[in-house]
């Protein structure tokens, strides 16, 4: 994969001359002036409806990102990406989750063997150990069958198992998911206290099974285990996902309780692959098949749709035009659902830790801005929250709204009070209201003229808000695995244009190296070495 400075392109240059053009642009008049413009900019693909056309942009913006992604070489990055070329290079390894949702008729080459015979054997270990639960053929140590579930993992190996686990709740069977993942001792007393050991499975997530908040959490969990259960009834109540088969088995889990994963799949994107084993289990592995269906179809779209009608495409270069010509630091994503509770969140890790990045591919320091903060909460308790600072702060927040056009419920009346709210969201953001409105507005309620004119300045709002209305059908497995898949696309896009090495994560590593040696000089009670500050915190900290 080249290495391009993305500022030094010609077709940088040009966004830089046509934003000078177009950064006061006026949606609202671009709506009057321009008819068609809704059209222009909405793609429609199966059950998805993506209208971008509330975005500070024109038809000539979108034409530069598109010369922008080609000149930095977009369509033969995509190829290297899905065919498995060591796109990550920091740590030499392919970046293949999009494998994990292949057809069994295919081929995907990593050092010149196929994967996807063994991603096929390891989805049908999956499918046969979640029915065996779900169905209760397989019991623990008393021979009960299984009631409750704990994913241990943190993480990608827990943000998408609990995002998906919560999204998809309206397709789950009787076993509750419990997860811990935090090395808040509090996290994990409070998960297990109630729970029953002759009842409940638990599922230690841990690509590297290094990582100390999953070791400490499981070895609590096996010694509360262990209390209360033979030492031998650990066989039947731990298994394990690991790409790091030794270190399980060191933990005490049985060969045949790993469930395999893979260098060349990320943590962030991992939901795929038996870390989604907690998934399978609630929704049953049916339903899971769906969710992977859903990415694969996203997955094709992105790799044959030209740009221009290109959903993931389409929506990376918006956040390039924010990020880089608006200079918005942050981007909010607000799905009009409860049940996407988790999503921002999932995305938070998935997009902050994949482009958060200031060194490029060739290893220099980067000299423009890279990933943007992500942020967000469900519609409508977040228009009771924050909401006030989009409408009216005085920062420029790009904003993706995700809507479903069917509820799970059917309730018709909330659902249209809720869709009710999610469009006229988007509509107020664009339009906002002139001094000329809001002083009708208070003459007809009786104000005098100085009443008004004190009050106008403040119930006057901007409007010009960008945001972009991602309409569903429905939200089903297959929807959800879509909608996920077109923001991993949008993270790929974005880390090409950026530069930058989008599936490594270095800049975890410092912190958790420290905490080790803090963690030792607690033990010991012995504060050595630090900085002032965090020395008198320590001190203070181990104070009787
Ligand atoms: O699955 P593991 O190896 O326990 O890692 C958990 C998480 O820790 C990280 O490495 C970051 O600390 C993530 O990228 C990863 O998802």
């Amino acid at each position: 994969m080249k290495s391009t400075n993305p500022t030094q392109t010609k077709a940088w240059k040009k966004l830089e001359d046509h934003f000078k053009a177009v950064k006061d642009l006026k949606l609202k008049s671009e709506f009057e002036s321009h008819p068609g413009r809704a059209d222009e900019f909405t793609l429609r693909w199966e059950d998805f409806y993506v209208d971008y056309s509330k975005n500070l942009i024109t038809k000539e913006t979108r034409d530069l990102l598109i010369e922008l992604a080609e000149e930095v070489g977009l369509e033969e990055a995509i190829f290297d990406y899905f065919g498995g070329g060591r796109i990550n290079r920091t740590e030499g390894r392919a970046v293949l989750h999009t494998a994990l949702r292949e057809k069994n008729t295919t081929e995907v080459e990593v050092d010149g063997e196929n994967v996807i015979p063994e991603v096929f054997k390891v989805k049908e270990k999956i499918r046969s150990f979640s029915n065996s639960v779900i169905d209760g053929s397989r019991k623990g140590f008393t021979g009960k069958p299984f009631s409750d579930i704990v994913n241990i993992g943190i993480g990608g190996s827990d943000l998408g198992p609990v995002m998906v686990t919560e999204a998809l709740k309206n397709y789950t069977n009787h076993l509750k998911v419990h997860f811990v993942s935090n090395v808040d001792g509090d996290h994990v007393h409070e998960t297990i206290q109630d729970l029953d050991p002759e009842t409940t499975l638990f599922v230690i997530v841990s690509k590297s099974f290094s990582t100390q908040e999953t070791l400490a959490n499981s070895t609590t969990i096996r010694k509360w285990f262990t209390k209360r259960a033979p030492a031998e009834a650990v066989a039947k109540h731990f298994v394990a996902v690991s790409s790091n088969v030794k270190a399980v088995k060191e933990f005490g889990i049985e060969a045949e309780n790993i469930f395999p994963m893979w260098d060349w799949v990320g943590g962030r994107f991992s939901l795929w692959s038996a870390v989604g084993l907690s998934i399978a289990l609630s929704i049953g592995p049916n339903s899971f098949e769906k969710l992977l269906d859903g990415a694969y179809a996203m997955d094709q779209h992105f790799r044959e749709t030209p740009f221009e009608k290109n959903i993931p495409v389409q929506l990376a270069l918006l956040t390039v035009w924010y990020n880089n010509f608006h200079q918005a630091e942050t981007q909010a994503i607000i799905p009009y659902t409860q049940y996407l509770h988790r999503f921002s969140a999932y995305l938070q890790q998935a997009i902050m830790e994949s482009n958060g990045k200031g060194v490029d591919r060739s290893g220099k320091e980067v000299t423009y801005q890279t990933g943007n903060i992500i942020w967000g909460e469900p519609g409508t308790n977040s228009q009771h929250a924050f909401f006030q600072l989009i409408h009216q702060g005085t920062k420029l927040i790009p904003a993706d709204f995700i809507g479903f056009k069917k509820s799970l419920f059917d309730d018709k009346a909330h659902h249209n009070k809720l869709m009710a709210n999610f469009f006229a969201q988007t509509e107020a953001l664009l339009a906002g209201k002139n001094s000329e409105e809001v002083r009708k507005e208070l003459t007809s309620k009786g104000l005098s003229e100085e009443e008004l004119e004190k009050l106008l300045p403040f119930k006057t709002f901007p409007g010009n808000r960008p945001t972009t209305t991602i309409l569903i059908e429905k939200l089903t497995p297959a929807s959800l695995g879509k909608l996920i898949a077109l923001y991993e696309h949008q993270i790929f896009v974005q880390g090409i244009i950026w530069n930058v090495y989008s599936y490594d994560q270095w800049g975890v590593e410092l912190g958790k190296q420290l905490a080790d040696n803090i963690l030792s000089e607690i033990e010991e009670n012995d504060v050595r070495g630090h900085d002032s500050s965090t020395s008198k915190l320590l001190k203070f900290y181990l104070q009787e």
